[in-house]
């Protein structure tokens, strides 16, 4: 099934626009993960264990595994969520970008090795870089507006009339769609930004993390870009989910706060 199929059927089944990012960062890890061996796969795998039946999307973020040599519990991470929560699309968060023969092996890794049906990536290098991603079933999405203040320094230099960030969503909506399935990524913590994405590429998912620890408003995000069918829009939240308790409650204070940052993205109606 291809990404924007896949996502559909998690929106569907989870009634909720919530990602949760799995951000794994040992020295937040409770005393009892403390030392523990593979502490990564265990602290990940409680957490996906109790908000799985919340969220449309996990999302790992490479670095946090690559970082603690911890690729393989990552594999494995991959190969649960997929197994046991079919429903759930699954995000890599990897944000690679290079020229397309190197390309090929971003791709081969976020598809083959860990299953991922979608991969972030950054699209500054164009869209040959891009195509490589094209031949695999996973879909694409491209950094458009990031959720940093300092985004602002490339992403809204006028680029003949409009910010770059806009020429950004005009060239994945209008280029890259033509090849494949893509998304897009813009911060909760700019949501005029977010609006008007929505208004230039129809109806591409859009990625949306800032709420939680960047401080985002999860309601002002849901406003500005979800779709007319109140769909289009991962809401994501990785630290504020992830390290809502240092205790041996981790997983049920995750999933206390994933069901308050469900409930603030709901969109009207549902
Ligand atoms: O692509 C991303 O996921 C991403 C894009 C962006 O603009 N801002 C952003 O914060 N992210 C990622 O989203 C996660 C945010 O984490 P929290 O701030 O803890 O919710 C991190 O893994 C970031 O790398």
């Amino acid at each position: 099934m291809g990404f924007h199929a896949q996502l559909e059927r998690s929106w569907t089944a989870s009634n909720s626009l919530l990602c949760v990012g799995l951000d794994p960062d040992p020295a937040r890890f409770p005393a009892l993960l403390d030392g523990a061996p593979d502490a990564i796969y265990r602290f990940c795998v409680a957490i996906v264990d109790a908000t799985a039946d919340l969220v449309c999307a996990f999302k790992p973020q490479i670095a946090y595994f690559a970082s603690q040599r911890a690729e393989e519990p990552l594999e494995r991470i991959c190969t649960y969520i997929r197994e046991q929560y079919p429903d759930v699309t699954l995000v890599l968060d990897a944000k690679r970008g290079d020229i397309g023969s190197t390309a090929e092996h971003y791709a081969r890794e976020a598809f083959g090795r860990y299953g991922a049906h979608a991969v972030t990536v950054n699209p500054y290098l164009g869209t040959d870089s891009a195509l490589p991603y094209f031949e695999h079933e996973g879909g694409v999405i491209a950094l458009c507006r990031t959720s940093n203040p300092g985004g602002d320094d490339l992403q809204n230099l006028d680029c003949g009339g409009e910010p770059l960030f806009v020429r950004t969503a005009r060239m994945v909506a209008e280029q890259w769609s033509q090849h494949g399935e893509c998304g897009l990524v813009v911060g909760a913590t700019y949501p005029g930004e977010l609006e008007r994405v929505r208004g230039v590429v129809g109806d591409l998912p859009i990625l949306v993390p800032g709420i939680g620890a960047q401080g985002g408003d999860p309601a002002a995000a849901v406003k500005a870009g979800a779709r007319d069918d109140g769909r289009g829009l991962m809401i994501s939240s990785s630290r504020a989910v992830l390290y809502a308790s240092n205790g041996d409650d981790f997983a049920e204070a995750a999933r206390r706060t994933a069901i308050e940052s469900r409930l603030a993205t709901l969109p009207a109606g549902w």
